[in-house]
């Protein structure tokens, strides 16, 4: 019995945040758009609510009525106005965007409410109370839980039952086939803001009685509790959602109770946050799959290296007079400076790579505590403390690599924010990391008498050092072959595992690497503060750093200087009074995040512009970014004519094939490959086809790696090779093209070709991933000369694949394929999105490289002109089914294939568009 008051307490807040937690999934189902800024919404209620009932004496009920039945809807409408804006945008945007509205609200919170008084919401739910066995309950108990649990039901009612519910399902689908339906999806969205953000604002005023003082961070982050419960709910059921409320509710309390002392006494408030990771972690990997994008893809204003080069001297000269200029804020300049290092590593992560990191302030607790207990109590030299500071932060960043590797897009984001508060709650006030005492810890500087480096104005020039050497090592990493495999890994991760390269490799290198330098920029920024405590690094802090990251304009490292600036100095050098000037900054960044999508329309207009006028004036070698590497050597015409005199051209290939035996493939109960045998040799065009849903792309990804069969195996010249991965696969001569194209958009073509080749020399080695030989680099270029020669593609070399039209793309992805030394190679429908004329081009491009190369396709096509054309040997699926396979003329003949698939005739093969009829183009649809 002692456990009941925790019990009925837990399933009271549990309830609350149940409500939260599916207002949230609510509006993540049927707009695609998870609302980092969900708590802010209930922040919103709660002052509102504390605004009517306390200041303006309004009853309680009027109060809260007002809140919820207008403050929710009016919030649900502002969201839906924010979701749509954000409608196509990359979800990084969507990501920084959500944050910005958080920061925004917490922000004018604070600037409306001074932290100096204690505002309270008295408990205005009756309290009259009965007993259960010797526990009271109280009627504000059962009223909290009896609306949560009905609200719930009624809402996973309405959403199976009635005709809104219903579209709202629908909608989650496929928004313009219910706008052809005859119902607006618009306003079905609309209807789910209004809900989901009424269901948040009824928690806040609920909550707001509940809570010790009023404070929009406690609040904001109390309802972030939703998250863990949105997890249980696996992001999708309601009530699975709601009932992941009450458990978290549940066993917070039993927490508190059962773990007063110890690393366990956090775990209370940081369940949650355990939960959400564990859920993240263990799930499969094809339930929480988000393709979306993360890079943004508009930062890039080109300026030309000359002027960068410029620049970087001058701001480096105006850097070095700073301690003679303004002696005031040196600790500033010199905490600005370490945070240079810290915006680095995060642009590394985020800007580089496509990844994200809602916890890169943990790094820096990491880097600062280390640094003061390996100086302080370990009394290691001050420069192998620092080291070592670094380096105790990357097998962390290795632990984060884990949801990186398994999980991406919004998921990898919650992860990452989960593990920061988790690190926050648990460990903060151990005695390795702040200690409980509060008292901080204590920071010295380096003792090296010949440098006087422990002056402020000495150990300013030592951080301006290590941040220039920062900046350089960035720089030196973006355009090493690291660099390129980070690009590529942010515009298909896709694209480069089936190119060679091990992704994960690659993921928990840039994790490791970013680790470490925010963990130094941490004990930088704590040694020059000199004694610093765990309030410094709050999570919150994490939001402010990505959405920063994604406002800056500017490459790297320009982009690093600005944000760093922008935080730390601003702040520092205005006249108001420090906090009320770091508030309003965040209020400008929230708001600049909040408006993104429109500032990045806006950004890439102008840089696009700019970058039009630049060339006239400048050399094009000056223009823009091509990476290093393959790049920097374009293959002239001259080279080409030549035909690569004095290189080595690879061999034809003489044998070898591609096999599948038995191949099955299942998605829960759907066979949808059922024991397919096939061969695709070298020297020769097999063709797959079959109606749609037959199990040709399936087929291709259990082929390629990017599925498990359940039964069967494939053979690689007579090498089983079933168990292994993607990269494996491409190293070993398999090569990929896919349907939707998975080129690396924002490189240029011959960056992307090369890859082909590169990605092979990489593999799955971390020592190869950093850099390459000579050698290496020698014959990277010339397969990526030969192969865009082959495909006739050398004069688009330096355009960036992104701006090619569907055709061009194509060849591209072909010639990627084959400078990877590819043996076989699949084709996944490469004349879709080509008109007639490209299609016979690009099937005459197909028997060409067949005929120099002598390697294998494996050609999934529904153009019937291109395939009977082209292919050597065709099988026909059906339903996952092989019904039938032989050459060409025998397959059209057959009786089966035509009723499974062909229908009516099929034209003879044309050679040329001239010589083709419409029927030839027609694609087999059915
Ligand atoms: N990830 C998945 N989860 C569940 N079912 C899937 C998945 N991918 C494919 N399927 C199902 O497997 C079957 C085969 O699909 P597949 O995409 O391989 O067909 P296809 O022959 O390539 O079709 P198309 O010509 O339209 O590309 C279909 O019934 C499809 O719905």
């Amino acid at each position: 019995m002692t456990y009941l008051p925790y019990l009925i307490a837990g399933l009271v807040t549990g309830s609350v945040y149940g409500l939260a937690a599916t207002g949230l999934v609510l509006t993540y189902k049927t707009s695609g758009l998870f609302n980092l800024g969900h708590g802010a919404l209930a922040t919103v209620a709660a002052y509102l609510f504390y605004e009517l009932n306390v200041h303006a004496n309004l009853p309680w009920g009027l109060a809260a009525a007002i809140c919820v039945l207008v403050g929710g809807p009016v919030l649900g409408l502002v969201f839906e106005l924010i979701a749509r804006s954000l409608g196509s945008t990359g979800l990084s945007v969507r990501i920084a965007s959500t944050i910005g509205f958080l920061l925004v609200v917490v922000s004018i919170v604070s600037l409306r409410y001074d932290s100096t008084t204690t505002r309270v919401v008295p408990q205005y739910l009756p309290q009259s109370s009965f007993h259960l066995g010797s526990t009271p309950i109280t009627a504000a108990q059962v009223i909290i839980a009896v609306l949560g649990v009905t609200a719930t039901a009624a809402l996973a009612v309405f959403f199976r039952r009635a005709r809104l519910g219903a579209a709202m399902r629908a909608v989650v689908d496929d928004g313009p086939l219910l706008d052809a339906a005859g119902t607006s999806a618009l306003s079905v969205r609309r209807w789910s803001w209004i809900i989901g953000a009424t269901f948040a604002a009824t928690s806040g005023v609920l909550l707001a009685p509940l809570l010790a003082e009023l404070n929009p961070l406690n609040l904001t982050f109390l309802v972030v509790t939703a998250f863990g419960a949105a997890a249980i709910g696996r992001f999708s059921s309601l009530p699975l959602t709601y009932g992941g409320g009450l458990v978290i509710g549940v066993a917070q309390q039993l927490c508190t109770k059962q773990f007063t002392t110890g690393v366990l006494t956090g775990l209370a408030p940081a369940l949650p946050f355990l939960v959400l990771f564990v859920v993240l972690l263990i799930s499969s990997r094809r339930r929480l799959s988000d393709d979306s994008r993360i890079v943004p893809r508009s930062r890039a204003l080109v300026v030309p290296w000359p002027v960068q080069g410029v620049g970087g001297a001058a701001v480096l000269v105006l850097l070095a007079f700073i301690p003679q200029i303004d002696t005031l804020h040196l600790t500033d300049w010199t905490n600005a400076l370490s945070y240079v290092i810290l915006f680095l590593s995060l642009g590394l992560l985020v800007r580089t790579s496509g990844q994200v990191s809602l916890c890169h302030v943990s790094f820096m607790a990491i880097g600062v505590s280390a640094m003061s207990h390996l100086t302080q109590s370990e009394h290691l030299p001050w420069l192998l403390a620092l080291i070592v500071s670094g380096l105790i932060a990357i097998p962390v960043g290795a632990v984060l690599a884990i949801p990186a590797i398994r999980l991406s897009g919004l998921y990898l984001a919650l992860a990452t924010f989960g593990f920061g508060i988790l690190l926050q709650y648990m460990f903060y006030t151990e005695h390795y990391m702040f200690g409980e005492s509060g008292v901080g810890l204590t920071l010295s500087r380096p003792a090296v008498s010949w440098l006087s480096v422990s002056s402020d104005k000495g150990y300013y020039y030592l951080v301006l050092v290590l941040a220039a050497a920062a900046a350089a090592t960035t720089l030196m990493i973006t355009r090493s072959r690291l660099g390129r495999l980070l690009r590529a890994l942010a515009d298909s991760p896709v694209g480069l595992a089936t190119s060679g390269s091990s992704i994960n490799v690659t993921r928990i290198l840039v994790f490791c690497l970013s680790a470490f330098l925010a963990a130094e920029a941490g004990a930088l920024q704590g040694v020059s503060a000199q004694q610093v405590s765990g309030d410094a690094y709050s999570p919150l802090l994490s939001l402010t750093f990505f959405a920063l990251i994604m406002i800056v304009p500017g490459r790297d490292p320009w982009y690093a200087l600005f944000a760093s600036f922008g935080l730390i100095l601003i702040p520092a050098l205005a006249a108001f009074s420090g906090a009320t000037t770091a508030t309003c900054l965040q209020l400008l960044f929230g708001a600049a995040a909040l408006l993104l999508p429109l500032s990045d329309r806006l950004f890439r207009q102008v840089s696009e512009r700019l970058s039009e006028r630049l060339p006239a004036a400048l050399p094009a070698r000056w223009k823009g970014e091509t990476s290093t590497g393959p790049s920097v050597i374009l293959p002239s015409t001259a080279s080409v004519a030549a035909g690569h005199a004095g290189s080595r051209t690879p061999p034809r290939l003489a044998s070898g094939s591609l096999d599948t035996h038995e191949l099955t493939v299942r998605f829960g109960g759907v066979v949808a490959v059922d024991g397919v045998s096939l061969s695709a040799p070298v020297g020769r065009i097999t063709g797959l086809i079959g109606p749609n849903g037959a199990g040709k792309t399936t087929t291709f990804n259990a082929c390629s790696g990017l599925l498990r069969p359940a039964q069967g195996r494939v053979e690689l010249d007579g090498r089983d090779v079933t168990r292994r991965g993607p990269a494996a696969r491409a190293r070993l001569g398999l090569g990929r093209t896919f349907q939707q194209m998975q080129l690396f958009d924002s490189l240029p073509v011959y960056d992307n070709v090369a890859m082909g080749a590169e990605a092979r020399f990489a593999g799955s080695s971390a020592l190869r991933q950093l850099s390459g030989t000579r050698a290496q680099m020698r014959e990277v270029r010339r397969a990526a000369d030969e192969a865009m020669e082959l495909c006739g593609i050398t004069d688009l070399a330096a355009r960036p694949a992104g701006a090619l039209s569907t055709g061009q793309r194509r060849l591209v992805d072909l010639a990627r394929a084959l400078a990877g030394h590819t043996k076989v190679l699949l084709l996944d429908e490469p004349s879709s999105g080509l008109d007639r004329a490209e299609t016979v081009r690009f099937g005459d491009t197909l028997l060409e490289v067949v005929g120099a190369r002598g390697v294998g396709i494996l050609l999934v096509e529904h153009d019937m002109g291109l395939v009977t054309r082209v292919c050597d040997h065709i099988y026909v699926l059906d339903f996952g089914r092989q019904i039938f396979d032989g050459p060409p003329a025998d397959v059209v003949a057959s009786a089966a294939v035509r009723e499974a698939y062909l229908g009516g005739s099929v034209a003879e093969p044309a050679t040329s568009p001239d010589e083709q009829s419409p029927a030839d183009t027609e694609k087999v649809t059915r």
